[in-house]
């Protein structure tokens, strides 16, 4: 894990939370990007060398949204940035952590993801990012 590549928020109107969190952080979100597979559209604030990725369904089946009818807004998941994902995995998975999806999916802002089960992670969901080069 080289670093805290971003935080995911779950929002519900994401218009009205990137004029607020524009408001805190003094300044604009540098894109936004829908991301089928993850029936989600996403929004991005820089944040020295982390980012804020605040997260909207745009689909009823969506994990945001399915988070959303039980839960509030708020802090969804932490993603590391790291260098080689597929050997990430294995290491994660000998040190017993649930892989929910073990081969690398396409996520927003140029990555390859992965994500790991909130119960082997002490009730976090944790996402793998790999750069796509
Ligand atoms: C990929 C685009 C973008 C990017 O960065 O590139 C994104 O980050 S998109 C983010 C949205 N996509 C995902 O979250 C994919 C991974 N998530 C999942 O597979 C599910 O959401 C899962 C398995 C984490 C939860 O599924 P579901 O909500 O259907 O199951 P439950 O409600 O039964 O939850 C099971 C258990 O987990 C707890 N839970 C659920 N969500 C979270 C969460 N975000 N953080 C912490 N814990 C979570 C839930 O409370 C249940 O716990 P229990 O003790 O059994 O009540
Ligand atoms: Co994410």
């Amino acid at each position: 894990m080289r670093k805290i590549e971003h935080i995911g928020i779950a929002v519900k109107d994401l218009e009205k939370s990137n004029t607020l969190f524009a408001k805190l952080l003094g300044k604009e979100h540098y894109k936004t990007e829908e991301v089928e597979g993850e029936k989600v559209a996403a929004s991005f604030f820089q944040v020295g060398e982390t980012k804020l990725e605040l997260l909207q369904a745009t689909d009823e089946n969506s994990p945001i949204g399915i988070y959303l009818e039980k839960r509030s807004e708020g802090i969804h998941h932490i993603a590391f940035d790291v260098e080689d994902i597929a050997s990430e995995v294995e290491r994660l998975k000998g040190e017993g952590f649930e892989i929910l999806n073990e081969t690398p999916k396409l996520g927003a802002d140029n990555k390859l993801v992965v994500f790991l089960h909130p119960r082997s992670t002490n009730g976090v969901l944790i996402e793998l990012c790999q750069e796509i080069s």
